[in-house]
């Protein structure tokens, strides 16, 4: 083994007590030492680098029994003491200075402690609360039952070798890349000899299950952390375990939190509720657990070969829980909303979002698009131009030799276009403030992407049809799902960093009465068609931090979607109907 020279190990476990002589104060005393004692602190194996507690007890374990093992939190070092001196004082010469760490990278570095610090915060020292709604039920089977039951696992053949274990499904078969059910039926139902487990479950006042995993995990295999999506099962997923006890890993999807639980070989373990929904599961390869002894030490217990029986229920309706943040039967890729949720979401999402982002989306809005510009010049001089949804009135600037009149529901966008001298109203683009018959143009360009339900998005095309002339012409542009087209990115997709609204937050979804709305990570390709995009006030010169981020409402269009909209309008004919810098746009004349 490769180590380094004595003189270096004592320069680097100085510098080291340089370091720590912060928690020193907290009992770290003997840093430094050479007189042998049973305790040790371990440099560069703490968490921080990395190490498990599992890891640490991998290298040190050949040594001598291990009494105890502190990791603690952001640090680079912990402390583990041997049940005898000899034990540490082997490790001590073996390692000290060597190469022997994960990488080898970094050497391990030891020291003596006169004491085992008591008041230093370890890890393992949290308090362990279960998730709400995780039930254990200890010897669920008998030993015959396990026998039967592992006899009868073991010799039906396994259709799945994955990565860290074996799998067979029945009923169903349980998809591992989207964690969703395939709702067509396997061959194979449950089979009969389940038939008193399922029994006990129903008694438990389980629904009856209708699909069942049997998973086998040699010792070192495991399960990445998962959820089992919402809207492929039922509340109330069973895993009885054969064969070896073991430890499952629970981690919150709201905060990481986590909690191991040992699960005894022939016990059952319901997650429901909180445990099934709002956190994942999972079991780390390994080949051996590291439990709290009785006496509040740590006992490290080997793994043996593992069959579990996961028995689930397959959804047929949505699901009704109330995890909205992790429930993907609400995470859809539409919602339907009622028209009081609809106003609320365009005044908080849209509306009061204009208004206090004017000025930065004006400066950001110069250039108009080159097909809206040279439909605006299609027209002679004198016509009348409507712009249902102005915004900053770069459309009205373009077309100077003709009579045109802007709207649109933000004041303050309005005020813009009222410095720069354009004739502008204050209206709901669903209802605008002309007579019948009098528009021979309107625009209505990246608006009714904005309105949160579609019967107002088609409010709104009725209205621009009513104002319109018979002969007329409108041209209405929304912001397409499709952000790319035969490999082709749009401009949105395209967006530098720096130039782009820059907020990146964390995609939280909102949560209204009746829906979910996801937040779209920018530049991204839309994964739903109503969703929150985030705006951030981030000036050229800005530093990047606390600026406040605003998020806009939008209906993305998906192909044909704006022509089938159009197509409930009677008194209208298509012109033309094309794709434009990820948006869908139509040119529609009055009949
Ligand atoms: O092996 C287990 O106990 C759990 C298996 C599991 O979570 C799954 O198959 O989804
Ligand atoms: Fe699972
Ligand atoms: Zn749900």
């Amino acid at each position: 083994m490769k180590k380094v020279t004595e003189k270096k190990v004592a320069r680097k476990v100085a510098k080291f007590f340089a370091n720590v002589s912060n928690d020193v104060s907290n009992g770290l005393i003997g840093i430094g030492n050479s007189t042998p004692s049973r305790f040790l602190c371990l440099i560069n194996a703490g968490l921080l680098n990395g190490f498990t507690r599992e890891e640490i007890f991998d290298i040190f374990i050949g040594f001598g029994e291990i009494e105890n093992l502190i990791m603690i939190e952001r640090k680079s070092y912990c402390i583990l003491s041997f049940k005898n001196e000899c034990a540490a004082a082997e490790s001590y010469e073996k390692l000290n200075g060597s190469f022997c760490l994960k990488g080898d990278t970094q050497a391990l570095y030891l020291s003596y402690l006169e004491n085992f610090p008591t008041n230093l915060v370890g890890v393992q020292e949290n308090p362990k609360v279960w998730p709400n709604g995780l039930k254990l039920k200890e010897n669920f089977i008998s030993e015959e039952e396990e026998e039967k039951l592992l006899g009868l696992t073991l010799s039906d053949p396994q259709t799945l070798q994955l990565k860290h274990r074996t799998v067979k499904h029945y009923g169903f078969e349980f998809k591992y890349g989207s964690n969703k059910v395939d709702r067509n039926p396997l061959p194979n139902g449950i089979p009969e000899e389940m038939e008193p487990i399922i029994t006990k479950l129903v008694e438990f006042g389980m629904a009856r299950p209708d699909q069942l995993t049997v998973n086998h995990y040699a010792p070192g295999q495991g399960i990445p952390l998962h959820t089992d999506t919402h809207s492929s099962f039922e509340d109330g997923i069973v895993s009885i375990s054969l064969g070896s006890d073991i430890v499952m890993d629970f981690m919150s999807n709201d905060d990481g939190r986590r909690v191991s639980i040992v699960l005894p070989r022939r016990s059952c373990l319901i997650i429901s509720q909180e445990s099934r929904y709002s956190w994942s599961h999972g079991i780390t390869p390994r080949k051996y657990d590291v439990t709290e002894a009785a006496d509040h030490g740590l006992t490290v217990v080997r793994r043996e070969n593992r069959t579990s029986l996961t028995f689930r229920k397959v959804r047929t309706s949505k699901c009704d829980c109330t995890f909205f943040r992790w429930c993907d039967s609400r995470l859809e890729d539409s919602v339907d909303l009622s028209g009081k949720t609809a106003d609320n979401i365009e005044r908080n999402h849209v509306f009061r979002v204009y208004d206090e982002i004017a000025t930065h989306f004006s400066e950001t809005r110069h250039s108009p698009w080159p097909n809206v510009k040279a439909f605006i010049e299609s027209f002679p001089a004198g016509s009348l131009l409507l712009d249902i949804g102005c915004g900053n009135g770069k459309y009205l600037m373009c077309s100077q030799s003709l009579f045109s009149i802007g709207t649109d529901r933000s004041k303050q966008l309005l005020n813009v276009c009222r410095k720069r001298g354009y004739q502008v109203v204050n209206a709901d683009c669903r209802a605008s403030p002309f007579r019948d018959d009098v528009a021979d143009a309107a625009i209505c360009i990246a608006v009714i992407h904005h309105l949160a339900t579609e019967d107002r998005r088609l409010q709104t095309l009725q209205d621009i049809s009513r104002i319109l002339r018979k002969g007329g012409r409108a041209l209405v542009y929304v912001w397409a799902k499709e952000q790319e087209i035969g490999k082709r990115k749009s401009t949105y997709l395209l967006q530098k960093k720096s130039n782009a609204s820059r907020a990146e937050v964390c995609p939280t979804p909102e949560t209204y009465s009746e829906a979910v709305l996801p937040v779209h990570i920018n530049r991204t390709d839309f994964k739903h068609a109503d969703v929150l995009v985030p705006w951030s006030l981030n000036s050229k010169e800005s530093t990047g931090t606390d600026t406040p981020t605003y998020l806009r409402f939008y209906h993305v269009f998906k192909e044909g979607e704006l022509d089938s909209l159009c197509s409930k309008i009677s008194n209208i004919s298509i012109c033309r109907s094309y794709y434009d810098q990820g948006n869908w746009c139509i040119e529609f004349e009055k009949k």
